[in-house]
């Protein structure tokens, strides 16, 4: 079994994320250009790229730089396998040099090197986030992978960031967005760069594997609907064999008992609920008739199962009618065992109203029979949330714990790309520059260097950009900062 798992692991560490990042993920002017380079004599001028963007994303003031990392792989292990450039001959026109391939065979980043600033640091519009340097063709190869590295990762770490910000630091934030990103890549890339911007966990099982990353959950509606009936807590088959005879009577009220904490004697667990449902009907107001016994039956299930770990998603049927009533059952017979439910989970409706509602019936019940933790049990939000509606919530009010994020924040509906880009700012010590009849899009020529400033407060001021032969701001001494596109004449 182990042996199973550990090539699947292997799989996907060969062939997945890092299989697929390799230097013919790139557009194919790269490659032309780079013959282009080789053929006019310039593989061995030296260049400089700059990689940054020009705007904030999400109207925002901030954007937190990631992929760093992976850019650093990429770089460490850049080469043209003999299967590339075999792919490349039949891409190229068949009068490419023989000898440009052999180049391109043999090329690695040794001669390449690399500045840039911490991953998950704040940075900020036109600031170069990487300089990359080297032979020429060599950093031109890197324009699109590394671009397509560091732009999502940055975006949805932002994005992230901006989700933690709104929530405040002490919500528990989940990312749930598997199932809604933009394929198995972008799937593991939102997990992993949700994380890096501040979110707590995952739903994500294998980004969780590769990444390290807490995996966190709780269960769908199909569980719920699936049970209908008491009676099915007890295996079918089991039934089967109890009216054939070929089971007794306490094998089967096997299925519907759980141990205590403290015992290993085995207690009619449904007998131990369905006396709880009676004492808090009239504490949370709820009539037992009413409720789902389905809903029941799935929440004493998934109890029995995970007696430590008890979450419930509720607003399967009715909430207040039926879902909160049933949790507070199976949490109150789970407590009487001597185990802590954890809480449960919303996915719909108003979220601000339904969970006073919710925290509310905990209060009651937590006074009523002396159970203070009982109160503070996890209310867990999902469902279509941005960032605009967890503002919304804050300004209403609201009992929520945690939030369950999954469609807005992986696919950064807000805003869908960062625009990173990489631009050549030197070539042979000589600056370079890009007009451009849109003047954001003129370059900031020559390789500089960035600064942070902090005042005596310890917060940041300004970023500085230079050229590296200027001096270097000195602690205590004032500098004069221009802003490189917006210059204010004062007559
Ligand atoms: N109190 C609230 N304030 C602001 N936004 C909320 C609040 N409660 C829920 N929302 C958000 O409003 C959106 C729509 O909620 P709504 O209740 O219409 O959806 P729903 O319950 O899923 O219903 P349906 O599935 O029928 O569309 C969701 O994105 C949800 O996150
Ligand atoms: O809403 P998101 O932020 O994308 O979070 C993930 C959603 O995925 C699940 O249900 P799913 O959406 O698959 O079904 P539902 O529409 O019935 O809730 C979960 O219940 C959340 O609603
Ligand atoms: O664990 C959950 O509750 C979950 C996971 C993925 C999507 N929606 C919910
Ligand atoms: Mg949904």
């Amino acid at each position: 079994m182990s042996g199973d798992g550990d090539e699947g692991f292997q799989r996907i560490q060969n062939k997945s994320q890092n299989g697929v990042i390799q230097p013919i993920l790139t557009d194919l002017y790269q490659i032309t250009m780079s013959y282009a380079y080789w053929k006019s004599g310039k593989m061995n001028d030296y260049a400089v790229f700059d990689l940054y963007f020009r705007k904030n994303p999400f109207r925002g003031e901030f954007t937190v730089f990631a992929g760093l990392e992976e850019v650093v792989k990429f770089l460490q292990n850049f080469h043209f396998s003999d299967s590339d450039i075999k792919y490349l001959r039949t891409v190229l026109p068949p009068y490419t040099e023989d000898e440009f391939f052999t180049y391109l065979r043999n090329l690695t980043a040794k001669d390449v090197t690399m500045y840039a600033i911490d991953e998950g640091t704040v940075v900020f519009p036109k600031e170069p986030l990487i300089v990359i340097e080297g032979p020429l063709p060599v950093v031109q190869l890197m324009e699109t992978p590394l671009l397509n590295l560091v732009n999502y990762a940055s975006l949805v770490a932002t994005n992230s960031m901006r989700f933690r910000l709104a929530a405040g630091p002490d919500k528990t934030l989940l990312e749930f967005g598997l199932r809604r990103a933009q394929g198995p890549d972008g799937a593991l890339s939102a997990s992993r760069y949700c994380y890096l911007g501040g979110f707590d966990g995952t739903s994500n099982v294998l980004a969780g594997k590769l990444y390290g990353i807490p995996v966190k959950g709780t269960h769908a509606h199909a569980f719920v609907t699936s049970y209908t009936a008491l009676e099915d807590l007890q295996y079918q088959d089991e039934v089967e064999a109890y009216i054939d005879g070929r089971l007794n009577n306490q094998e089967i009220y096997l299925q519907k008992s759980l141990k205590p904490s403290n015992s290993q004697e085995d207690v009619d667990f449904v007998a131990v609920c369905l006396k709880w449902q009676k004492k808090i009907a009239p504490v949370i107001d709820f009539l037992p008739d009413q409720v789902s016994v389905g809903e029941l039956a799935a929440f004493i299930s998934y109890a029995q199962a995970f007696p430590n770990g008890f979450l419930a998603l509720i607003d399967t049927y009715d909430v207040i009618r039926s879902g909160l009533a049933n949790f507070c059952t199976v949490a109150l017979a789970l407590a009487e065992l001597g185990y802590r439910a954890i809480g449960i989970r919303l996915d719909s409706g108003d979220l601000s109203y339904l969970s006073h509602i919710v925290r509310d019936s905990f209060r009651k019940i937590s006074r009523k029979f002396e159970i203070p933790w009982f109160e503070n049990l996890t209310i867990v939000a999902s469902n279509d949330i941005n960032e605009d509606t967890i503002h919304s919530l804050n300004q209403q009010g609201h009992e929520i714990n945690s939030f369950g994020i999954g469609t807005h924040l992986v696919t950064c509906q807000k805003q869908p790309a960062l625009g990173c880009v990489y631009k050549l700012v030197e070539v042979n010590s000589k600056a370079r520059i890009k007009l451009s009849e849109d003047v954001e899009k003129v370059t900031i020529p020559g390789k500089k260097l960035v600064y942070r400033l902090f005042g005596h407060d310890g917060n940041a001021l300004v970023d500085l950009m230079q050229q590296p032969l200027e001096e270097a701001p000195k602690v205590g001494t004032r500098v004069l900062c221009r802003h490189p596109f917006q210059v204010r004449f004062t007559l």
